[in-house]
């Protein structure tokens, strides 16, 4: 468990995080979003102990995260833009991370390199960006940390290497229990794999919530009726959005299913369904409700 209590954090003047708190499960994989310049990769940096917040609490299994080094033998982060030493090659820089991880795993090193196709005794300044990035997560994979921190991680990555490597980090998350956090600006990009997702907006977080949470909270209602029916069927349900097309009424509607269910057949509809509500439209009504339009992180 990451848990994260008030923090704080300011570079010079500029406060870029405001009193930021919130727990991420061991095994789960948790997005982090936000716009530009939101605070993501600070609170990043504070949470892998790269940098320290001014005041607030991190801790990892209740332990302080920040110059832990048993903590960090179990932790990567790969940064927006992956660090390698100048002029070593893959190999060397696998070597490094064996002398540094105590749980590297060479067998696993070998399979991968099968997949991928880099060559290792290539240096690594001389490969692509996207490929830089393969061998990011290459090292990072094969060190089986428990914690794996990821700043805008698939940037740059081809379809068919980003399937893969999502694959692999679900089945660490899942045979393992490994625990994953990723930044993003894009909630495309992260849904289908996060457990979680808090989104940061000018260094406060704006919400949080589990994704399954957020799918059986919220419900979109088609309906029609025989004859002409007032408002009042509405009344006690909290409705978010209506539209009215033809006949039929189509409603964004919040609450549990059977709640609804149970107000709607009081008005014996002739059609009640409901309808698949993608996260983009749930995060579209959640945040409209904290007042902020999400445009920017639905790209
Ligand atoms: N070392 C630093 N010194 C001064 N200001 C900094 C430093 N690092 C970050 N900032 C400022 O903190 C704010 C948050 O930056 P951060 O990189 O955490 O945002 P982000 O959400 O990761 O943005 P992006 O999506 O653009 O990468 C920005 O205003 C940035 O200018």
């Amino acid at each position: 468990m990451i848990q994260i209590q008030d923090v704080h954090k300011k570079f010079e003047k500029d406060v870029v995080l405001q009193d930021i708190s919130l727990q991420i499960r061991s095994g789960s994989i948790y997005g982090l979003l936000g716009s530009n310049g939101a605070g993501k990769t600070t609170l990043l940096k504070i949470m892998s102990g790269i940098i320290r917040q001014n005041s607030g609490h991190v801790q990892i299994e209740e332990n302080d995260v920040y110059e832990n080094i048993d903590l960090k033998e179990r932790m990567i982060f790969i940064p927006d833009v992956p660090f390698f030493f100048s002029h070593y090659t893959v190999k060397q820089m696998a070597n490094f991370y064996q002398d540094i991880y105590p749980n590297w795993n060479q067998e696993r090193f070998e399979q991968m390199r099968q997949l991928l196709d880099l060559e290792v005794d290539r240096k690594i300044h001389r490969f692509s960006k996207g490929m830089q990035r393969q061998v990011a997560f290459w090292l990072a994979l094969c060190a089986m940390p428990d914690y794996l921190i990821l700043d805008e991680p698939f940037d740059g990555l081809d379809p068919v290497i980003r399937k893969k490597i999502r694959s692999w980090i679900i089945q660490d998350v899942a045979e393992r229990e490994m625990t994953v956090i990723i930044s993003s600006h894009n909630l495309r990009e992260v849904e289908d794999i996060c457990d979680a997702v808090g989104i940061i907006h000018r260094g406060q977080l704006m919400l949080e919530k589990d994704l399954d949470d957020l799918k059986s909270d919220i419900h979109k209602v088609q309906l029609a009726f025989r004859q002409e029916r007032s408002d009042q069927m509405f009344e006690n349900l909290d409705v978010v959005y209506k539209e009215k097309r033809g006949s039929v009424y189509v409603c964004i509607i919040r609450g549990e299913y059977e709640d609804i269910e149970e107000q709607i057949a009081q008005f014996d509809p002739v059609v009640f369904d409901i309808l698949p509500l993608t996260l983009e439209e749930i995060f579209v009504y959640e945040m409209e409700g904290v007042g902020y339009a999400v445009d920017n992180i639905l790209l």
